[in-house]
């Protein structure tokens, strides 16, 4: 089998003593897409964020392609690719601009840049914004742009936090193909999301997390996916509700 590109091992974290996530381990092989999805607040982008080099997790440990995301190697740079929170993009530059800078950072020389900037314009249905400066986009082409820095270098593994939120349905379909596309090349994806019916058009394994755990594994095939996702969350409240219930002192009458 295939070394992951992305693991999380036994990860914890804790915000001002508030668990975020609670021994979280997971791993996204290469050729695969795994979506993160559970309520707001489950922990998702904090898992995420651990992933990308962004958080220090408390307890624990998050690998890029066998490294440390905190100071990864440039080489392993050019081949991670990853959209947290607001897009990476230069607010002042241009749609253009802002691929050829991405293609550049990734470490093409500069025609080829230029060529896989315009068909990453061409790719993501940008044309029509090609010399709008990124600070007046709308939030939906902003965030097309933001998937298209992360992803025009063909990375090897790629993170997304809810990639489609802002997106119509004609970027909905552009960025699943996309992702598939990656896939098939060989890279790994980790992606998050609200929306049980998009990552079950494109994902290959479904990690649901409530409360900063893991509490169960989703097939993507079905018709009843939300009802199985309810399900799950119901279930690890009320056994969390009986292991408090457990732990707390007896009472004496
Ligand atoms: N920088 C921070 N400081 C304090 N608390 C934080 C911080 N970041 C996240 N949290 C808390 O950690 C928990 C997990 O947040 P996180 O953003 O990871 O959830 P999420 O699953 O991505 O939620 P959403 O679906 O709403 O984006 C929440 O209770 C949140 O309030």
């Amino acid at each position: 089998m295939t070394a992951p590109v992305l693991v999380l091992d036994a990860v914890s974290h804790d915000f001002g003593g508030r668990p975020a996530l609670d021994r979280l381990t997971l791993t996204v092989r290469p050729g695969q897409v795994v979506a993160l999805i559970g309520l707001n607040g489950a922990g998702k982008t904090t898992a995420l964020r651990a992933l990308a080099g962004r958080l220090r997790p408390g307890r624990g440990s998050a690998r890029v392609m066998d490294h440390d995301p905190v100071g990864l190697p440039r080489a392993l740079a050019a081949r991670f690719g990853h959209v947290i929170d607001t897009p990476l993009v230069y607010p002042e530059l241009t749609v253009t601009e802002n691929l050829r800078c991405a293609a550049r950072l990734h470490g093409m020389p500069r025609p080829l840049a230029v060529a896989t900037a315009d068909a990453a314009v061409d790719g993501l249905g940008l044309d029509p914004w090609r010399q709008v400066r990124a600070a007046t986009l709308s939030m939906g082409n902003r965030q097309r742009l933001g998937v298209g820095c992360a992803t025009l270098h063909r990375p090897s593994a790629l993170i997304l936090d809810e990639p489609t939120s802002a997106l119509d349905p004609q970027g909905v379909v552009l960025v699943r193909a996309l992702v598939r596309g990656l896939a098939e090349d060989g890279a790994g994806v980790l992606v998050s999301s609200h929306h049980l019916d998009e990552v079950a058009r494109i994902a290959d394994e479904i990690v649901v997390l409530h409360a900063g755990r893991d509490v169960g594994r989703l097939e993507p095939g079905g018709t009843d996916l939300e009802q199985r996702f309810f399900a799950m969350v119901l279930a690890a409240d009320a056994s969390a509700g009986r292991a408090e219930r457990a732990a707390e002192p007896r009472s004496h009458a």
